[in-house]
């Protein structure tokens, strides 16, 4: 089976990381989510996740690196985490989201986040530290 790549932004920005409350599908509507989504043929996961952020937030963002760590989130559908800095404009919960919230360091736990990016949250939490 093909395997496809679906990549979530940790967007950093003046210390502090992005999260997205998702609007759809009703299996995780309301949870928490780093912006992000899936790679089409072709593309890398550093452009489809900088292309994501654009369509879903309207922003203009740079990966940085990948974040240790892959999860499947169903046959075929394989996540994975990327740093990435905001280089212009400002989220917009423009398709996907209902909700958009700067977390600082000691916020991070704060938002019902879905199951995977509970598990990459202490590497979110180590870049945010080392600032
Ligand atoms: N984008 C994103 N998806 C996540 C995260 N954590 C997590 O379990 N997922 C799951 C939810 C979805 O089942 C799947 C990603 O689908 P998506 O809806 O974001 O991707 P997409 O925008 O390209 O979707 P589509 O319209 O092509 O269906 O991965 C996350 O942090 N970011």
């Amino acid at each position: 089976m093909e395997i496809r790549i679906v990549v979530g932004g940790a967007l950093i920005h003046q210390g502090r990381v992005l999260a997205a409350r998702r609007s759809a599908p009703p299996e995780v509507a309301g949870r928490w989510e780093f912006p992000g989504g899936k790679a089409e043929p072709g593309e890398s996961e550093e452009q489809a996740l900088e292309r994501e952020l654009l369509e879903e937030l309207g922003v203009r963002a740079k990966a940085l690196e990948p974040l240790p760590g892959s999860w499947t989130v169903r046959a075929g559908l394989e996540l994975r985490f990327w740093a990435a800095e905001l280089l212009s404009g400002e989220p917009q919960p423009l398709e996907d989201h209902s909700e958009l919230r700067w977390l600082g360091p000691g916020e991070l736990g704060e938002v019902e986040w879905l199951e995977h990016d509970r598990d990459v949250l202490p590497h979110v939490a180590r870049l945010l530290a080392r600032g």
